[in-house]
């Protein structure tokens, strides 16, 4: 089979386009451990509603309801196949509107992609926790008494936390919980993704330890939630939110509604190569690289423009 290598924010995945497969969970693991480099599996099917139907699978083979920055790569592959600049996409738990947008930089392609449903409802992660329907911005006395953890849902599982410098430079505490979150515990019983943020002169910082992954270089869906929870709490204002991330950075809109919220998360869509997968490969040749791109080196010019934006993190 096909395979087209992408990336958003360097949250980077194989792309792969057919029918639904039973073997998807099983692929995904087998093409993490043939290309160390990759996050998950996307696949584009086809759809009875919408231009397209978008899965994703974490390298441990669970799949999860949601990706963004991988909706952002799956909205260029649609659009470009048919042609179009905006399309719809079905998704596990929404039909979500994405759209091509002007380039981020020379040779940058940019998507934006909607983010949705949200939930605060703690029963929609799930987290379980002292009887609570909701945890907004309140430390959570098991892991530390000062951190201000929020946990929502869009939709799917993200907890929050705003901390400081320090923290966000020594990633070892949030290993520790999201490790820990993502094995046998009391709080989340379909694990979660754990995001540190950190307040800048503009903007916030996100780094994400990702469910089914580990810490990836971002998190689509972390971050839009981690902008939209940053407006709630007054560091940042509503609206155009630059959410930097150790692979990137993205924007998110964060709009609020009378408490209903409309999230939009738009990014790089960056195609790296197209590969061929043969399982049944011999000579250990089972992935092959059979057409290179030269997107990376645009992509990289980019990080470099914005690399003065974090400089205060230290
Ligand atoms: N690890 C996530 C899925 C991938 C989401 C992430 N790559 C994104 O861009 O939103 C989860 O299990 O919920």
């Amino acid at each position: 089979m096909e395979l087209l290598k992408v990336h958003g924010s360097m949250n980077t995945f194989f792309l792969y386009e057919g029918d639904d497969r039973e073997d998807f969970p099983q692929l995904t693991k087998r093409l993490a451990s043939l290309d160390p480099e990759i996050d998950g599996l996307l696949t584009v099917s086809p759809s009875k509603r919408t231009h397209a139907k978008m899965r994703v699978f974490n390298t441990d083979g669970s799949e999860a309801s949601m990706c963004g920055n991988g909706l952002r790569c799956v909205a260029r592959f649609v659009c470009e196949r048919e042609g179009i600049e905006q399309a719809l996409i079905e998704t596990m738990k929404a039909d979500l509107a994405v759209q091509k947008e002007p380039e981020i930089d020379a040779g940058v392609e940019m998507y934006g992609v909607e983010i949705s449903p949200v939930s605060f409802q703690l029963s929609d992660l799930p987290m379980a926790y002292d009887q609570q329907t909701e945890w907004q911005q309140q430390a959570l006395p098991f892991i530390d008494a000062e951190i201000p953890f929020t946990a929502v849902a869009v939709p799917n599982p993200h907890l929050i936390g705003i901390v400081g410098k320090d923290l966000q430079k020594d990633p070892s505490h949030q290993e520790k919980w999201a490790a820990y979150f993502n094995g046998d515990n009391p709080y989340f019983s379909d694990g979660v993704n754990l995001s540190y943020v950190t307040p800048l002169k503009e903007g916030i910082f996100v780094r994400t330890y990702e469910r089914g992954v580990g810490f990836t270089d971002a998190c689509g869906t972390a971050m839009t939630a981690s902008a939209l929870v940053s407006c709630l709490a007054g560091i940042v204002s509503f609206g155009d939110v630059s959410v930097y991330n150790p692979g990137g950075m993205v924007n998110c809109s964060i709009k609020s509604d009378g408490g209903e919220y409309q999230l939009k998360l738009s990014g790089n869509a960056s195609y790296l190569g197209v590969y061929r997968f043969d399982a049944t490969g011999d000579d250990g040749n089972e992935l092959e690289l059979i057409k290179q791109t030269d997107e990376q080196s645009a992509y990289e010019r980019f990080i470099e423009k914005i690399s003065g934006a974090t400089a205060e993190l230290g």
